[in-house]
């Protein structure tokens, strides 16, 4: 896992020309697994939302839907779910605020929900996350990514910081939107 976990990293930020930023990223990377168990509300007939819809706040997830089906991905505009379907022997991978910030946006955070429809009733999954280190989780964008066609999204910001009060705020845009 942890070798995918480095590949992924290494695949976005080369395809932003960022290689020379690769040693700093990775080193102030943290790993963490979370197991996931959601039951359909009974009291709701055909579907129920078992996760509310959010935007993870790390760089990337790596969820293991174990061929459950129920993750559901919103469009860009907002005005529809896609279907996130599980593939055999394949992992989704979601991208977080931190990566969208410390990229100025050229990463997408997509909001995303769980949603139980007839006849699921119960859903496991695992959750492979990175984020910041404690030590050094300033998240400031690399200067190759702001110009004057790109101007700064996000004011550089100490992730715990974000994370800690990130309920209060409902989107990173609203607590350091530049
Ligand atoms: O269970 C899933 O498929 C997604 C979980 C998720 O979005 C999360 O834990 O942030
Ligand atoms: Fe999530």
């Amino acid at each position: 896992m942890e070798e995918l976990i480095q590949m992924i990293h290494r695949m976005i930020l080369e395809s932003l020309g960022l290689e020379n930023h690769y040693d700093s990223h990775t080193k102030s990377l943290v790993n963490s697994m979370r197991f996931l168990k959601y039951y359909k509300d009974s009291s709701d007939n055909e579907s129920s939302i078992a996760l509310s819809s959010h935007q993870d706040s790390t760089f990337i997830s790596i969820v293991c839907q174990h061929n459950v089906e129920g993750l559901e991905v919103q469009t860009l505009d907002g005005d529809e779910w896609i279907h996130a379907t599980p593939i055999a022997n394949s992992f989704t991978v979601l991208a977080g605020e931190a990566f969208m910030a410390w990229t100025n946006g050229r990463i997408r955070a997509p909001i995303h929900q769980v949603k139980l429809t007839e006849p699921i009733e119960k859903r496991y999954a695992v959750v492979f996350s990175t984020t910041p280190s404690f030590a050094n989780d300033m998240i400031n964008a690399p200067e190759e990514l702001v110009d004057a066609q790109n101007p700064l999204l996000f004011k550089p910001f100490k992730y715990y910081d974000y994370v800690n009060v990130k309920e209060d705020y409902g989107s990173l845009k609203a607590y350091c939107g530049a």
